[in-house]
């Protein structure tokens, strides 16, 4: 066994992605990709229809098998394990359409979402109740859910239901949460509050966000990266991405 010795001045990147490449019969979705997040950052991934996007969170979060290529997670190897074991490594993601439960209240949503097993109260279950408990109040008031507890899901709005789904990850404790367009078909004040619930979640943790709605993606990107043909077209800030004539080109000229 060798170690690689890390070099003091190198950032501590949460996510280190490189040469990551999936062919789907001979066609690279994602081909040669590289990029890093750091900690407590919002990275958006940006970018035309089938540049690979979606393919990126489905490699990250095991859904799909890397060809070649690697997804460093912390010093874990995330190509190599099977989704339940990404979850538990600390990676959470949200899909397009949200699956929660609709026939149940909200607190029963999040509180199914408890992770278990990693109680410290052993059989002093009311214990372990009052704390389930005040993790999910803490939660609700996080996602502007706290005055709809009792509601049973199926009442709430499209951006409630994001949020309650974005509770039921953050209920977890991901230290990387990835979004995929979480702000479609949200009014413009649900959008305005879902920039301000990303800004809340990032202590402790880091946001992969895919979006197509640039007003939301400047209110809320650390940093861009631009996806075209399963590779890095730009990546920056969102006024250099933005001023970046191949970005204007292939993807916000249209
Ligand atoms: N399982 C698969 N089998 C074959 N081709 C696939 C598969 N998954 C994705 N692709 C192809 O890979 C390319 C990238 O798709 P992907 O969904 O990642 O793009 P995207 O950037 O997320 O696009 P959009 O903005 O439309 O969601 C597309 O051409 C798509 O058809």
């Amino acid at each position: 066994m060798h170690t690689i010795a890390r070099d003091a001045a190198a950032p501590d990147f949460l996510l280190s992605v490189e040469g990551l490449t999936v062919s789907f019969d001979g066609f690279k979705a994602v081909n040669d990709l590289s990029f890093y997040v750091d900690k407590n950052e919002i990275r958006v991934i940006i970018g035309p229809n089938g540049a690979g996007k979606t393919t990126v969170l489905d490699l990250i979060c095991g859904r799909t098998k890397a060809t070649a290529g690697s997804i460093r997670f912390r010093d874990i190897e995330l190509t190599r394990l099977s989704e339940n074991r990404i979850v538990e490594a600390g990676v959470g993601r949200k899909f397009q359409t949200p699956s929660i439960y609709e026939d149940l209240t909200v607190f029963e949503n999040l509180e199914i979402s408890f992770p278990r097993g990693r109680s410290v109260f052993g059989a002093l279950a009311f214990r372990r109740d009052a704390a389930v408990s005040e993790r999910i109040e803490e939660i609700a008031e996080m996602i502007f859910l706290k005055d709809h507890l009792a509601e049973r899901a199926a009442f709430l709005s499209h951006g409630q239901k994001q949020w309650l789904e974005i509770g039921m990850l953050l209920i977890q404790d991901p230290e990387l949460l990835m979004l995929d367009e979480p702000v479609a078909g949200m009014s413009v004040a649900e959008r305005r509050k879902t920039a301000e619930l990303l800004h809340k979640i990032i202590v402790g943790r880091s946001v992969i966000v895919i979006e197509h709605d640039m007003k939301f993606v400047e209110d809320i990107a650390h940093r861009v990266t631009v996806l075209h043909q399963g590779k890095v077209l730009s990546e920056g800030s969102m006024e250099r991405v933005k001023n970046d004539p191949k970005v204007v080109e292939v993807y916000l000229g249209h």
